[in-house]
């Protein structure tokens, strides 16, 4: 686990500064393009050239299932888990879809659903059945937590070994919402009840009772939570762990990395506690309809690029935005300078 130690890459500040020159000679008002302007010139400096892209996309859907789903924090049962995995891995999900159309690669990877499976597309790297309940025990050991950290950082490294040019993390655990919601709730000092949500479609007497089951988990091991790695076991769950061990490594490694929703947002939290230089390579794809999603986002100090009420995860909203990313892109590399198309400049 020695990567853990290793701070993220630095940006390319000479590229980062021709891009934003390049888009102050495009044919436009200065800035008229907003965000997509903003979002060019960090992926030039995140890049280390000039026209960035984001034509290669990779996606890793890490699966795993959760001890605390006993407790009925969600509206689903557990062994949906296990029921998407097999969706993932036949082409039926929304990832699925949204991989497809967008000529991204998609690799599934069971890093601890309750009963494994074998099948010759999903990659197995277990860290355990599942974690434990973490109103009663913490939700993992070392052990397991560094084996879900890895399986992170090695998705992250065939993505760069495939030069992919946008890393993507996606999850699917039932009752995920609740492990992200005890960690936000830990490292923002946000009320529970403010930041618990409906997940999967909890009604208001559901959601009531998952705040009482996140005050329980809180409770349990609220001597013991001082430290990220530590919030990241006692709390849950692998899938959020391996997403951690993902960001952490593709930053190192000089890969720029778009997030999903709610849950994914969890582990950017703790990634950017462990390094704080990943924050430079993280993008936010999307506002999540969880209420506690806006904390996470005024920590990362970012504006999310859509706000479309999506609550799926699996990766889906980053997925969702790749398209604003390549046109931000385009736009960047391909529209004429006022030299270029003899438009005169601001007065
Ligand atoms: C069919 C189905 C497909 C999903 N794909 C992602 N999630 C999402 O919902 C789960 C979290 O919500 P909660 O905490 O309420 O269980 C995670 O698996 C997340 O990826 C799904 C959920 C369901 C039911
Ligand atoms: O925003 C998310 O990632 C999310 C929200 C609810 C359920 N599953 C995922």
């Amino acid at each position: 686990m020695e990567w853990l130690n290793t701070p993220a890459r630095a940006p390319n500040t000479a590229t980062t500064e021709a891009a934003r020159l390049r888009q102050s000679q495009l044919t436009k008002p200065p800035g008229a393009l907003g965000e997509l302007e903003a979002v060019a010139i960090r992926l030039a400096g995140l890049q280390g050239r000039e026209q960035p892209a984001v034509d290669k996309v990779h996606i890793s859907v890490f699966a795993a299932d959760h001890g605390v789903a006993e407790e009925g924090v969600s509206a689903f049962p557990q062994a949906v888990t296990a029921q998407m995995v097999h969706n993932f891995l036949n082409g039926g999900a929304a990832i699925n879809v949204l991989a497809q159309t967008l000529g991204a690669t998609l690799e599934i990877i069971d890093v601890g659903i309750k009963t494994p499976l074998t099948h010759p597309k999903l990659i197995s790297q277990r860290a355990g059945n599942g974690t434990a309940n973490s109103t009663l025990s913490p939700a993992m050991s070392d052990t397991q937590l560094n084996l879900a950290l890895q399986a992170g950082a090695d998705a992250a490294e065939r993505a760069y070994a495939t030069r992919a040019e946008l890393f993507i993390g996606g999850e699917m655990g039932i009752a995920n919402t609740t492990a992200a919601t005890a960690i936000y709730c830990t490292l923002l000092k946000v009320a529970i009840p403010e930041a618990t949500g409906a997940g999967t479609g909890l009604d208001q007497v559901g959601i009531a009772h998952k705040v009482s089951v996140i005050q329980r988990i809180i409770k349990q091991h609220r001597h013991h939570l001082d430290k990220p790695l530590e919030v990241l076991r006692h709390l849950g769950g692998f899938e959020i762990a391996a997403l951690t061990g993902a960001y952490v490594r593709a930053a190192q490694l000089g890969l720029p990395i778009l997030i999903d929703g709610f849950i994914s947002t969890a582990a950017a939290l703790i990634a950017t506690k462990l390094q704080p230089g990943v924050a430079h390579w993280l993008f936010l794809s999307h506002a999540s309809a969880e209420p506690g999603h806006v904390f996470a986002m005024a920590e990362l100090k970012q504006r999310p690029l859509l706000d479309l009420n999506l609550r799926l995860g699996e990766g889906s909203g980053a997925a969702i935005a790749v398209p604003l990313l390549r046109l931000a892109c385009a736009l960047h590399n391909q529209m004429a300078t006022f030299d270029e198309a003899a438009v005169a400049g601001k007065l």
